[in-house]
């Protein structure tokens, strides 16, 4: 077996040509700044079901891609076969919920707005770096197999996570012992409910990370609980990727199907807004204060790091992701050549893991090429995400700046986080304003093949004898070890 064999089984299938557009066209429920879901009909992003003929529509009417919003959630797995998003609950209680809930959002009372904030989650301790990890690469989105091998996602995910686990603990090690996040996106809603009350626009505001606590069930059960009747669901994400807001949103279309409550709650999801000008002018205002930490700040290059995505994503599943961090990158590039910055700059993408192609180019090979062509200032910005995290306090700041030192960079600075960063903040609180007239209900799904149960038993007994062939051959085994590693 060739060791290129489980790149393939980790790739995603090819979708039909219709899947790779993810766009409608809908002005009504176009805003300039934010690009919002509209939440009520069955399009979706990069999915490998049959779209049905409405699907089609939208997707053949969608001429203007970027300026549309984006079309809809998909369903791809029945949540009564497991656990919607496949999780391990470690190291805690299990969670209840007191109280009753009512069956539908009132509607005799007055408005309660909820804001929902999606996060990716991580470690609060070394011993939650693996089952953390499982729930990552648990996750479809994360690791796309073919359907036929779907069943082998838990198995894989419980290989991979143990196998990985040893590193991702030495970098969570390096930085405290876990991950800031929880810490700070419980920060920003605290702040972004008060800027939102400032605007006389009173919220609760709610944290739904994807793969640690507290977990996207808590949250909505809690916004059950507290008879929340429009939601806005706001990722912290300032781009789309089906790995991060996609993933999000799908397990939270999971949860809304079957709920009597959810179902009906009038609901608008925000899917990006790396467009929105106060979050460009809050990065200007960063990039342009790092610089003059630097005493030559006219010499010292701008180097945008990216978290990566593999190559598949974008180029077979039609993930926006890399077009909308190009365009983020050249707004802020324009906010700082219009205040008369005009340095030099440079995207990268950073974290890749495992043995597929991820975007490029990567940052590490980037700044040993930086070193060599002479460059000897450079400011690094991270810009996929809007927290301090592992991949900026252990990656950026101490491997790459590490990295860059050695390659002949003399002078190294980094832009911090946005974190609660006040513009910023203010910005997220227009962007939930705005996004509230165009909340509505989400319609339930149609039901998938795999609801057949004779489709799921041939798909099992086929996929369960080409696994067998794969999984077990010793060099497979081997070209994990080499790759995850
Ligand atoms: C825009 C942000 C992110 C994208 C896109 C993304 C895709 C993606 N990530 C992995 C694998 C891992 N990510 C890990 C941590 C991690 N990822 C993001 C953001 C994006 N990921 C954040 C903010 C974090 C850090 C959380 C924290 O605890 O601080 C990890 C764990 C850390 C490690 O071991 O390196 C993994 C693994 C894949 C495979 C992927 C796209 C398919
Ligand atoms: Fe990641």
């Amino acid at each position: 077996m060739e060791a290129g064999t489980i790149s393939r089984l980790l790739q995603p299938m090819k979708f039909q040509s219709s899947n790779l557009s993810n766009f409608s066209s809908n002005s009504s429920m176009f805003c300039p700044q934010t690009r919002l879901m509209p939440a009520c009909h069955v399009s979706h992003g990069g999915r490998e079901t049959n779209p049905t003929e409405q699907e089609l529509s939208l997707v053949l009417s969608s001429e203007n891609k970027k300026s549309s919003v984006f079309g809809g959630l998909s369903l791809h797995r029945p949540v009564h076969k497991r656990d919607p998003v496949g999780k391990t609950f470690c190291s805690v209680a299990p969670y209840t919920y007191p109280g009753s809930i009512a069956d539908s959002p009132s509607q005799t009372t007055e408005e309660k707005i909820g804001v929902l904030l999606l996060n990716l989650g991580g470690p609060d301790t070394l011993h939650d770096v693996q089952p953390f990890l499982f729930n990552l690469f648990a996750d479809p989105d994360i690791i796309r197999l073919p359907r036929l091998f779907r069943f082998l996602q838990r198995p894989l995910a419980q290989l991979i996570s143990v196998l990985r686990a040893p590193k991702s603990k030495e970098g969570y090690a390096a930085i405290g012992g876990g991950s800031p996040l929880r810490k700070i996106t419980d920060e920003q809603a605290s702040a972004l409910k008060m800027a939102l009350e400032t605007k006389e626009v009173p919220a609760n505001v709610y944290v739904a990370m994807r793969y640690w606590h507290p977990f996207t069930e808590e949250a909505v059960h809690q916004i059950k609980r507290d008879g929340i009747t429009k939601l806005v669901v706001l990722p912290l994400y300032p781009q789309y990727s089906i790995s991060t807001t996609g993933s999000s949103v799908r397990a939270l279309q999971n949860m809304f199907k079957d709920d009597s409550y959810l179902s009906r709650l009038p609901v608008a999801i925000i899917e990006s807004w790396y467009q929105r000008q106060g979050y460009i002018k809050s990065m200007a205002d960063l990039i342009e204060k790092e610089l003059h930490n630097f005493s030559n700040p006219e010499e010292v290059m701008i180097f945008f790091s990216a978290h990566g995505v593999p190559v598949s994503y974008v180029e077979d599943a039609g993930d926006p992701y890399r077009d909308q961090m190009e365009e983020c990158i050249s707004l802020i590039m324009n906010e700082l050549k219009a205040r008369g910055t005009d340095n030099d700059h440079t995207l990268a993408y950073q974290s890749r893991v495992g043995p597929v192609q991820w975007l490029k180019p990567y940052t590490d090979e980037v700044l040993v090429e930086l070193g060599k062509k002479g460059v000897k200032s450079l400011l690094a910005v991270p810009v996929s995400f809007v927290s301090e995290h592992i991949e900026t306090l252990e990656e950026i700041d101490m491997e790459y700046k590490e990295l860059a030192l050695e390659s002949g960079i003399e002078n190294w600075g980094r832009v911090p986080a946005l974190n609660c960063t006040s513009s910023f903040i203010t910005d997220l609180a227009d962007a939930v304003i705005e996004a509230l007239p165009s909340a509505m209900a989400m319609s339930t799904s149609t039901s998938t093949e795999e609801d057949d149960p004779m489709q799921y038993f041939i798909k099992m007994l086929f996929g369960s004898l080409l696994a067998f062939v794969f999984l077990f051959s010793p060099k497979m085994v081997s070209a994990f070890r080499k790759n995850i590693l």
